[in-house]
């Protein structure tokens, strides 16, 4: 369980990007961090494996305050995935993947061989491990991300932004790429997006954020759609303007589900 107990964090210029939040992240669960640019979302998250540190408050993983703990050791025991997958060009896909193994000591030759699993946990081919970056497609790209986040078997798993670059098809696949793993895994996953259909889809559960880093609402998504905490809330789901609102309508006999825009979601069946 990761805990945020009365967090702030203002940067040296006077900004305050993060403002006095509370909240516990659940093991093995995927939440998600979801605000419009320059919410805090990505200081909240770099809080976790400090990044960056609080200016007050404490972070807390399993009740030990990490600020307590080594920077570089907490860091490499936490999975971390970044936009645009954060690879080093210079070096072959299953160096990428075995990079933080190997500076923890794990000999070469077991760091390849668990990095070829990884490659097949992700979904990759094999004989992509030769490749540089480069010789990647974007969404190739990430998968590797994924699997260097997961190459030393950590607990949690931050993901920033993770597919924020690639195109709306590829992001749809890694999706449920990911859904996939979270269910084999179970990591603690702590996820940002300014994405609310992400968001919605990725979480159990869903911290909604406004500029100046206050948490408006922390639920799980059928909560927040059925109650949103407050008339920002409701604007940023969208529920509000109707965009979420289903109703049913009848064709030829059965009952279609419909949303605010008329497309069909899908059939009742009782
Ligand atoms: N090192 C820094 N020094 C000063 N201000 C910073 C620093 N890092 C972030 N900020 C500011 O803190 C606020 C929150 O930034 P943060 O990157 O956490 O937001 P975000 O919600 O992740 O945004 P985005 O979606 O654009 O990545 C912003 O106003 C940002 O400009």
């Amino acid at each position: 369980m990761i805990e945020f107990r009365g967090v702030t964090k203002q940067f040296p210029d006077g900004t305050v990007a993060v403002h006095e939040v509370d909240i516990v992240i659940p093991p093995r669960k995927t939440t998600v961090f979801v605000g419009s640019s320059g919410s805090g979302k990505t200081t909240l998250l770099r809080m976790i494996n400090r990044m960056v540190d609080p200016t007050l408050g404490q972070v807390l993983i399993d009740g030990t305050d990490v600020a307590t703990v080594d920077p570089v050791a907490l860091r490499r025991s936490i999975g971390y995935v970044m936009q645009n997958a954060g690879l080093l060009p210079h070096r072959r896909v299953i160096d990428n993947v075995a990079t933080v193994p190997l500076l923890r000591g794990v000999s070469k030759r077991e760091a390849h061989a668990h990095a070829l699993e990884l490659l097949d946990t992700v979904g990759l081919d094999r004989s992509l491990a030769d490749r540089y970056p480069s010789q990647l497609s974007g969404g190739q790209q990430q998968r590797v991300g994924v699997a260097r986040g997961l190459a030393v078997d950590p607990n949690i798993l931050l993901m920033d932004e993770p597919f924020g670059a690639v195109d709306p098809i590829v992001r749809a696949e890694l999706q449920q790429e990911l859904l996939r793993l979270q269910g084999e895994l179970g990591k603690t996953v702590v996820f940002v997006t300014h994405d609310i259909d992400e968001a919605f889809l990725l979480g159990d559960q869903v911290v909604i954020l406004q500029q100046g880093g206050f948490i408006s609402q922390a639920a799980s998504p059928a909560e927040i759609l059925a109650n949103p905490a407050d008339a920002f809330v409701a604007d940023f789901v969208g529920a509000d303007r109707g965009k979420r609102a289903l109703h049913i309508t009848d064709v030829d006999g059965r009952q279609v589900v419909v949303d605010g825009d008329g497309r069909p979601a899908g059939v009742l069946t009782s």
